[in-house]
């Protein structure tokens, strides 16, 4: 039986996937898994029997990773399960940074009850002129799942678009459209285009990017997008570009007390990912992850632990996560030899400081030998 601890609605469609080998519910304890969307875990009591962690979603930055590697807890997301619904909002907020969609809408509603709103509005829409994207300069900083999609529905659009991301994957690359132009540096984004969108992670070198000296490089009346992380800019940094008119617009779809109801600021409550489609994308392959590490030890999707997906042949798998060090398949391989159980199968596999060993055998195998090991973290045998 393992336990399933949910800290954020995750979808039925997910969740349904769990068998009778499972207890699922925001009150279970002693939990062997946690699955959660955007709720923090940063002061979340990691229990000895925590195993995994699946993030229905793509950032991590609520998850506190190196305490998890520490205690041999895998992380997973869920790469690319809701790219889509965030690009289809990140063309809502291209669109509204541009056309004065949002001011006009309110100012229709204080015409309520006038008889003469039909003329009103034919006097006053001039107010509400804003620029096509057509043929405008779009700048994307991160080429990952959701960066690749905004591109291509770009280039469509007619915009003429700018990448810029040092660690693009090959598989990003592949699908990406031949049109949109690469950046070699962060600079080129910055000064040469009219809308700038944000979609690298929250990460040491990405918060803040949008700061006084980056705006200062940017073309006058720059529209810029946020639907990454509401760090990646510094909030007050651009309130005072919008004052100035440097700005025309923030979209952000990350709400901080400063810029609710500023001028030519617009806050979503972080909806970018809030479609039925994508909260059943994420809660499937999330749940997936979580019930392929607990039943078989594979783990795919992991962000601070290697991939291992090998197929069970074998009674009994021994999972081992260790520290990236030398001599430990030997140390392993002695201790099952001096026991005479034999291995049919063995991978290892290491990401940065952290590694991950699983063991295929038939025979019966204890864990204390292997926890008492030095640079053993976590031990575990399915059967
Ligand atoms: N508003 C919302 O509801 C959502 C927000 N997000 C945010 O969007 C981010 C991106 O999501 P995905 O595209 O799915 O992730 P992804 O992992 O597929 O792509 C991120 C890309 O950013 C790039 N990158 C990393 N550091 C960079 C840097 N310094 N400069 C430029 N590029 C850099 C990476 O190489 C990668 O290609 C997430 O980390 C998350 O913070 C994701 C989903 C929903
Ligand atoms: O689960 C959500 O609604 C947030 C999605 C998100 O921000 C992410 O996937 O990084």
């Amino acid at each position: 039986m393992y336990n399933i601890k949910l800290l954020n609605k995750i979808s039925p469609v997910g969740v349904g996937q769990f068998d009778d080998q499972y207890l699922v519910g925001e009150d279970v304890e002693k939990e062997d898994g946690v699955l959660v969307r955007s709720a923090s875990m940063h002061e979340y009591e990691l229990n000895d029997n925590l195993k995994a962690i699946a993030r229905a979603g793509a950032g991590v930055n609520n998850i506190p990773l190196e305490k998890c590697s520490n205690e041999g807890i895998v992380v997973f997301n869920t790469p690319g399960a809701n790219a889509n619904a965030v690009k289809e909002l990140v063309l809502c907020g291209l669109f509204l940074s541009s056309r004065k969609v949002v001011e006009g809408i309110d100012w229709v509603k204080t015409l309520k009850g006038n008889e003469d709103a039909a003329k009103l509005v034919e006097k006053g829409k001039s107010q509400f002129v804003g620029p096509e994207i057509e043929g405008r300069k779009l700048g994307i900083i991160g080429l990952g799942a959701i960066g690749v999609h905004v591109a291509n529905a770009a280039i469509k659009l007619g915009m003429e678009v700018y990448g810029f991301d040092p660690y693009i994957s090959v598989n990003a690359a592949w699908g990406m459209s031949k049109w949109v132009k690469n950046a070699q540096n962060v600079e080129t984004i910055f000064s040469e285009c009219d809308y700038i969108t944000l979609h690298a992670p929250s990460t040491k070198e990405t918060k803040g990017i949008i700061n006084q000296e980056s705006i200062a490089m940017m073309k006058d009346g720059v529209r810029i997008l946020n639907f990454a992380r509401g760090d990646l800019v510094n909030a007050q940094d651009v309130l005072t570009a919008i004052d100035s008119g440097k700005v025309a617009k923030y979209i952000t779809d990350f709400a901080t007390p400063d810029i609710i109801d500023h001028e030519n600021v617009i806050v979503m409550p972080h909806l970018g990912a809030s479609t039925p489609e994508s909260e059943d994308n994420c809660a499937r392959m999330a749940v997936k992850e979580i019930k392929d590490y607990l039943e078989s030890g594979n783990i795919v999707n992991s962000v601070n632990f290697p991939t291992i997906n090998e197929p069970r042949t074998t009674k009994y798998r021994i999972c081992l996560i260790h520290k990236n060090v030398p001599n430990m398949l030997a140390q392993f391989a002695t201790l099952l030899a001096n026991q005479e159980i034999n291995i049919e199968n063995m991978v290892n596999k290491a990401k940065d400081d952290y590694a991950y060993t699983i063991i295929d055998t038939n025979d019966v195998v204890g864990t204390k030998e292997f926890e008492s090991l030095e640079n053993v973290i976590k031990v575990r045998v399915v059967e």
